[in-house]
């Protein structure tokens, strides 16, 4: 069988620090990286009144406004990020997307300008 994935991706900078780090340990200090999200959506069928998975707009729009609240904060600061790794930012990008996209299948969260990426495959 077939599966069709369609992806959008979305970009925000934001500081964050590693509190559990040792001390003089450049990760327990405040920083920040440019990072970009990538959601995926599959599905083995189209809607055959457009012949899409779904419409990459309304992806777009919803990946958006989960980025923007990230966007120039401090992702300590958010429930669910207190240890603000890559792999913590694909399940906060994951928990609110997945209610709104059923078929989503992918997550990815990269630091593009330091060729860092995590993918976290639901
Ligand atoms: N598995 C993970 N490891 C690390 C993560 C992570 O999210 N998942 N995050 C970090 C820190 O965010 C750190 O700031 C990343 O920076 P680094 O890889 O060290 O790259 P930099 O360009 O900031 O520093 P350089 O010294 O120039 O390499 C660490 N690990
Ligand atoms: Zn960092």
């Amino acid at each position: 069988m077939s599966v069709f994935e369609i992806t959008k991706a979305a970009t925000f900078d934001a500081a964050h620090h590693f509190p559990s780090e040792p001390e003089g340990s450049p990760y327990r200090r405040i920083h920040g990286h440019s990072f970009q999200v990538e959601a995926t959506v599959r599905s083995e069928v189209l809607d055959a009144a457009h012949g899409w998975v779904a419409d990459l707009g309304a992806l777009d729009r919803a990946l958006k406004a989960a980025a923007e609240a990230l966007d120039h904060g401090m992702l300590n600061e958010h429930a669910g990020l207190e240890l603000p790794s890559l792999e913590h930012l694909c399940l906060w990008f994951a928990d609110r997307l997945k209610p709104e996209w059923p078929g989503l299948s992918r997550i990815t969260v990269s630091r593009p300008t330091i060729h860092e990426r995590c993918v976290l495959t639901l």
